[in-house]
């Protein structure tokens, strides 16, 4: 089953919210207290995502606010390097900073992320500053839940969300929820339905659909059941290494395995999943090679270790792909 895109949209993916810089350890297998060194790489899940596609081929644009200092001039040079449209990233002219975050790889399955997120220059953008002709020029508008955490970026992706609305661009919402950005749980599942519900596909994991719900433990056939009623036509629930399924509204449920691989550290799957699964739908696979581009990309990158550089080309997808070796789950 394919899934239908405008065709005659110049660009096909503008992603919306955060671009950053990861710090990532360089000394594996200990604490962050201990670690001394750190690998600098543009970072923050849409900008992950951007990066991704457009190096997978896509014709990839991106919506943001930069600091306007040498981190943000290095985001802006490396995307644009990699193939990304950077002429809708504005720059921020009243001293906000860049948002950082720095990892940790205790183990292959223990990470964790320190941010340093206050003022950031990204949460900044001016709902102004989202342009009606860019985004008019999209088959997808791919929004990331962080950026909805605060005023002004929250009214920004409001106005671009309803601007896709009006001109036929797919949305598609990656819940990317990250606690440290958000006050409270019910404004945090208040924001996060809002934009689900105007949303043609949505993709995240079974936490953050939690988080979206506000509910403990949820039940997949629930969440499909409810943004079914809404936009949605389809919902892709992932679940870690035991893998992922896409639902569509059309009855259909696709599931895909995890790829073996030799895990290096677990963040950056959800983004290089992402940006896969969209390359495939927009160049026309069906939905279930889809997942295993989404599934096969994401174990490429939990083997590397940056998220956005780390981004696969499509022949290694495929190679993976080709070699079928999955993750067996007990049980
Ligand atoms: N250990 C692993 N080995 C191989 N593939 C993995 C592993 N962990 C996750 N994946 C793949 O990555 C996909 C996305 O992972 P996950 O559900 O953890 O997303 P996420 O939490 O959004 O990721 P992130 O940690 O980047 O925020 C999974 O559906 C699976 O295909
Ligand atoms: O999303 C972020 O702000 C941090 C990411 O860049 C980081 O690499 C990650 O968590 C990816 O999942």
């Amino acid at each position: 089953m394919n899934y239908p895109f405008n065709e005659n949209k110049e660009l096909d993916l503008i992603a919306i919210g955060r671009a950053c810089i990861d710090l990532n350890a360089n000394e594996y297998n200990q604490p962050m207290e201990e670690t001394m060194t750190f690998t600098k790489y543009v970072g923050g899940s849409p900008a992950n995502v951007a990066i991704g596609s457009a190096k997978l081929g896509l014709n990839v644009g991106f919506i943001g606010k930069l600091a306007d200092d040498q981190h943000g001039r290095f985001i802006e040079k490396y995307m644009r390097g990699v193939g990304v449209d950077t002429s809708n990233m504005v720059t921020d002219k009243e001293g906000h900073k860049t948002g950082l975050a720095f990892t940790e790889i205790l183990s292959p399955d223990e990470c964790s992320i320190l941010m340093y997120r206050d003022d950031v220059a990204d949460l900044y953008l001016e709902p102004s500053e989202v342009s009606e002709d860019y985004i008019q020029q999209a088959k997808i508008l791919l929004v990331s839940g962080t950026a909805l955490a605060k005023s002004p970026s929250r009214e920004a992706v409001l106005k671009s969300v309803s601007l896709a609305k009006k001109h036929g661009v797919k949305i598609v919402f990656e819940l990317d929820y990250r606690p440290y950005t958000w006050t409270s749980p019910d404004e945090t599942a208040v924001y996060y339905m809002l934009v689900a519900e105007q949303s043609d596909i949505v993709i995240g994991t079974r936490d953050e659909f939690d988080v979206m719900e506000n509910v403990k433990d949820g039940d997949n056939n629930e969440t499909i059941k409810n943004l079914f009623t809404h936009s949605a036509d389809l919902v892709v629930i992932k679940h870690g290494v035991e893998g992922s399924y896409a639902y569509a509204k059309t009855g259909e449920t696709f599931r895909a395995h995890a790829y073996k691989t030799n895990v290096l550290k677990t963040f950056g799957a959800g983004d290089s999943y992402a940006s896969a699964f969209l390359y495939a739908l927009v160049s026309g696979k069906d939905i279930e090679t889809a997942l295993k581009y989404g599934s096969a990309s994401a174990s490429i990158v939990v083997s590397k270790h940056s998220s956005s550089d780390a981004m696969p080309v499509a022949a290694e997808i495929e190679q993976l792909i080709g070699q079928g070796e999955y993750v067996k789950i007990e049980g």
